[in-house]
């Protein structure tokens, strides 16, 4: 299989059918929500935690046996059943109709992989093993926390609420300059430490 090309999908708004409704189903509709996509599921039996997630106004859950019409509204489709024959055919519709898959039992088909994610406000480190070990990508996942904390949330936030300024105060030669010492370090540790105004303070120093 060749390289797989990493991205961050927005999915605010659009359209993700996910056909299953068992424990595999339930963690791709709960990051899908967490996105704000609007999903449909399709499936005859779904999981008490499903059918709690489905108690939203943006995910709509079809107690029924799947049909290639499911398809019809789909952006992005997600195979998630215990049956071989139906998920081959959710495959199938969603090749044909040029949907990007991701089919549970078939890592050689999907269009696309689910990596294991850590994710502080605007932080997202995303792990794939690319289909060869998902509990390897899990502990990956769970050994980078102990070096991403909470704090990237609000660091982030405050980064980003200074780009616009930046790009008024100074001119686009001095940008690089000014980011290089806004990340390196400082900055984070003033803020998990508990002092915003010190971080904010370093920043309006860099403006110099
Ligand atoms: C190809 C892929 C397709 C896809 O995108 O779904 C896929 C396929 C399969 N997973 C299987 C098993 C398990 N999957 C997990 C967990 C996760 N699986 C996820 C992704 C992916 N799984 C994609 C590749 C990702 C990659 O490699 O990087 C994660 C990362 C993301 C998510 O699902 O949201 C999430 C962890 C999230 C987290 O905790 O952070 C666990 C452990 C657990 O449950 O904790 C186990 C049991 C242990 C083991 O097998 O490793 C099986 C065999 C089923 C069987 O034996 O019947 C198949 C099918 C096959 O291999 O044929
Ligand atoms: N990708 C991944 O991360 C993992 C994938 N798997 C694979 O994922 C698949 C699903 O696993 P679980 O969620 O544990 O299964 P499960 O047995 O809990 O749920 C199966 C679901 O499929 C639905 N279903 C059955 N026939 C259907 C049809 N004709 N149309 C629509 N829905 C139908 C059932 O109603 C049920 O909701 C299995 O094939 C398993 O091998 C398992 C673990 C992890």
């Amino acid at each position: 299989m060749a390289k797989t090309y990493p991205v961050s999908l927005v999915l605010e708004g659009k359209r993700a059918v996910v056909v299953g409704g068992g424990s595999v189903a339930t963690r791709k509709v709960r990051g899908l929500l967490e996105c704000e996509a609007l999903v449909t599921v399709v499936a005859p039996v779904a999981s008490p935690k499903l059918r709690d997630l489905a108690d939203n106004a943006r995910c709509t859950w079809h107690a029924k046996p799947y049909e290639s019409a499911d398809l019809d509204e789909a952006d992005i489709v997600f195979a998630a059943t215990d049956d071989e024959d139906v998920n081959r055919r959710v495959y199938d519709d969603a090749t044909a109709a040029r949907l990007m898959v991701n089919v549970a039992d078939r890592p050689e088909v999907c269009t696309f992989f689910l990596p294991s994610v850590l994710r502080h406000g605007k932080l997202s480190i995303a792990v794939s093993t690319e289909g060869a070990s998902p509990l390897s990508a899990r502990h990956i996942r769970e050994g980078l926390e102990a070096q991403f904390g909470e704090e990237y949330g609000p660091y982030l936030e405050l980064l980003a609420s200074w780009r616009p300024r930046v790009c008024a105060a100074l001119p686009p030669e001095r940008h690089y300059a000014f980011w290089e010492q806004a990340t390196d370090g400082r900055v984070l540790a003033a803020l998990t430490a508990g002092n915003t105004a010190e971080a904010e303070a370093i920043l309006e120093s860099l403006l110099g």
